[in-house]
């Protein structure tokens, strides 16, 4: 610490603020953190690791005056106002030069907005993706900044050291312009909810064949030994043997089925469609959460369809190895079309996104952290400029492996009545993917038939409109 002056500022001191700040520490950065909330101001200095340069201070303006110039400032507070009205109350204190960080979940098109509000005072304004929760904030996440390189430049030493690592490498890479860090988060966030559909999805399809909460830990922790090995896997095995500590039984059986979410699949969905850009899988996951929301019609409606649906005919280990390959069919699904998404938003919004720098970036500290990765690497190695994953052939083979078992799976579940939407969009999404042609010319025949919107024909160039017979 030179002159008495801190090299990082933190705002918001919650879960990931917090843990983030003492992470910075960790590495040898003196830090200092502000929070309204004066009780987490208070607790910080008593959390950081000993010998580390830890202060928290309860007056906003007292920190930002304590911090070495050009500022570097991150701001860990909820997506929407409360981003803007930190960003107003350090308009006065900041200087020509300084970097102000958004490290939330805010939306890509806010921070659009506010790169260019605070370049025209001087002030750099980056949009930083975190992921990795509480723990990951703490020993090492995935971070996925975007914002101009000048900033990036001040900043990307420090992130680089307490970015996750794999192989060595820093989880961190500079993304791409204005709102493509928050882009990046967005996106993973959708194959995020994409994922944790499909293990949910997997785990009622076994639990359907009679698995107890035992034997779902015991194939979760062996898929995570092999191809699905992955952090929401891990955890997810980890999760069945939880026991509650108010009743004797598993806490997940106790816990409400109505999901929770905060938007950003919801995001993700709602841009695809602008681009567009077909990400179905993510599509079914977030409609899913909101079916999950319908609590009273579901009890409703399951005693007016109380059919029970067809017996699983294949043995339990048979069926445990199908629904192993349509779960790692339906996550290869999930990141070919969130990235997809990517590739396409990197163009129509000229965010000049690195695919190949994006997928090195989550190899390690995030949510979605999973082996498949370094396939998609190679990928990315083999062909940089790839718009679909599903068209490198090695991605292709490991499809291929998996396909049958995927089919198998969506037919018991129909059959069966297991709910399983997000499996069977990403076959869905497959099947039509695969089709060099598709029924859709039946559709521009029955647009042209009631809206004379014209269509083109296969064999002859140009733009057409029939009289239909009616
Ligand atoms: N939790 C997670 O796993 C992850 C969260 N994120 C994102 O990170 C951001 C922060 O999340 P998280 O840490 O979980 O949230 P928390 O609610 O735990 O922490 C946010 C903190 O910011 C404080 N705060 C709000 N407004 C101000 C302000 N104007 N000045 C100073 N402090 C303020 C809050 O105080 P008070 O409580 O008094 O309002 C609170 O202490 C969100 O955008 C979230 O979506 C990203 C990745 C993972
Ligand atoms: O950003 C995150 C992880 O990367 C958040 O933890 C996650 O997105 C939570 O979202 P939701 O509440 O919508 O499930």
């Amino acid at each position: 610490m030179s002159n008495n002056l801190f090299d990082f500022g933190m705002i918001g001191l919650g879960v990931m603020g917090r843990n983030l700040l003492l992470n910075t520490a960790d590495h040898g950065f003196s830090v200092i953190g502000f929070d309204k909330d004066e009780a987490k101001t208070a607790a910080l200095e008593a959390a950081a690791t000993e010998g580390t340069t830890v202060k928290g201070v309860p007056d906003l303006a007292h920190m930002v005056q304590q911090l070495q110039r050009p500022r570097k400032l991150m701001m860990l507070v909820p997506a929407g106002k409360p981003v803007d009205d930190v960003i107003e109350s350090l308009l006065p204190l900041v200087e020509k030069g300084d970097v102000i960080i958004d490290g939330g979940n805010s939306h890509y098109t806010d921070t659009l907005r506010r790169v260019k509000y605070l370049r025209d005072k001087e002030i750099h304004f980056m949009g930083v993706g975190v992921s990795g929760g509480e723990q990951g904030a703490r020993t090492g996440p995935s971070i996925m900044p975007g914002g101009d390189l000048e900033a990036y430049s001040h900043v990307k030493p420090l992130l680089e050291a307490i970015a996750a690592k794999v192989n060595g490498e820093p989880c961190v890479a500079y993304l791409g312009k204005e709102g493509a860090g928050h882009y990046v988060k967005m996106v993973h966030n959708g194959i995020e909810y994409a994922i944790m559909q499909l293990i949910s999805e997997s785990y009622t399809l076994l639990k359907h064949a009679g698995l107890n909460n035992d034997e779902l830990h015991e194939t979760f922790k062996k898929w995570n030994e092999g191809a699905l090995q992955s952090f929401l896997v891990e955890i997810t095995a980890d999760i069945f043997l939880q026991k509650d500590d108010k009743t004797t039984a598993r806490l997940l059986d106790v816990i409400s089925d109505k999901a929770g979410s905060k938007g950003t699949g919801k995001w993700t969905s709602q841009d695809s469609m602008e681009l567009p850009v077909a990400v179905s899988v993510i599509d079914s996951a977030v409609a899913m959460r909101t079916v999950s929301g319908y609590k009273e019609e579901r009890i409703k409606a399951a005693a007016l369809y109380n059919e029970s649906g067809a017996a699983i005919t294949v043995s339990t280990e048979e069926w445990i190895k199908q629904v192993h390959d349509a779960l790692y069919f339906g996550t290869i699904l999930s990141y070919a079309q969130g990235l997809a998404m990517l590739y396409q938003a990197s163009r129509e919004l000229a965010m000049d996104i690195p695919l190949p720098d994006a997928v090195s970036v989550w190899r390690g500290g995030c949510i979605i952290r999973s082996t498949l990765l370094e396939t998609f690497t190679q990928a990315y190695k083999n062909s940089p400029d790839l718009s679909n994953i599903l068209l490198d052939p090695g991605v292709a083979a490991i499809i291929k492996s998996a396909e049958s078992n995927t089919r198998a799976v969506v037919a018991q579940a129909a059959l069966s009545g297991v709910p399983a939407a997000a499996l069977m969009s990403s076959l869905a999404y497959f099947d039509a993917y695969r089709s060099e042609r598709m029924a859709t010319n039946l559709i521009q025949a029955q647009r042209d038939y009631f809206g004379a919107h014209t269509y083109q024909r296969t064999d002859i160039p140009g733009t057409f409109h029939t009289e239909w017979n009616h």
